[in-house]
């Protein structure tokens, strides 16, 4: 069965191309999003993406694609729900759902605060600091390398 990802991006990560260029680019996130469905297209994976300002809001959408919501896998760009965020991380563990966890920067180069993610010990897998190039390298390792469960033998 071709894999089923959602993708996840947190507050302020619809301003991708005018936010901080000097830290994010110049790429919008419809660029981004755009890519990564064409990319997914040619690795025969179906690609949702998903955008919130609103932490509860990513939260309903973890909890509905791990109940039966057909995802296989998320890759999440929490933004700075990344250093706040408890209920991000339960929800992903309360589904069980396995995900890659995405930054545009390299956080570990920026403010100490920025250093601490309460996602990224439960992550298959941390990508940080490649630009938006870090999207297309976690679909293609959510597409072809990442381990999910069998949904066949639940
Ligand atoms: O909003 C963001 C974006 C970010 O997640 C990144 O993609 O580099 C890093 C976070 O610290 C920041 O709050």
């Amino acid at each position: 069965m071709n894999r089923r990802i959602l993708l996840i991006n947190g507050p302020n990560l619809n301003l991708l191309g005018t936010r901080e260029p000097q830290v994010y680019g110049s790429t919008t996130l419809d660029d981004v999003v755009s890519s990564a469905k064409e990319q997914a297209s040619k690795l025969s994976v179906h690609l949702e993406s998903f955008q919130s300002n609103h932490e509860g809001a990513i939260v309903d959408r973890i909890q509905a694609a791990g109940v039966g919501g057909g995802v296989d896998a998320i890759i999440i760009n929490p933004g700075a729900y990344t250093h706040t965020s408890v209920a991000i991380r339960d929800a992903l563990l309360g589904v069980e759902m396995p995900f890659v966890e995405l930054h545009v920067s390299n956080v570990h180069a920026r403010e100490p605060f920025r250093k601490h993610s309460y996602l990224s010990d439960k992550a298959t897998a941390v990508i940080c600091g490649l630009g938006v190039h870090g999207y297309t390298v976690a679909l293609e390792f959510a597409a072809k390398h990442m381990k999910i469960k069998d949904k066949a033998k639940l």
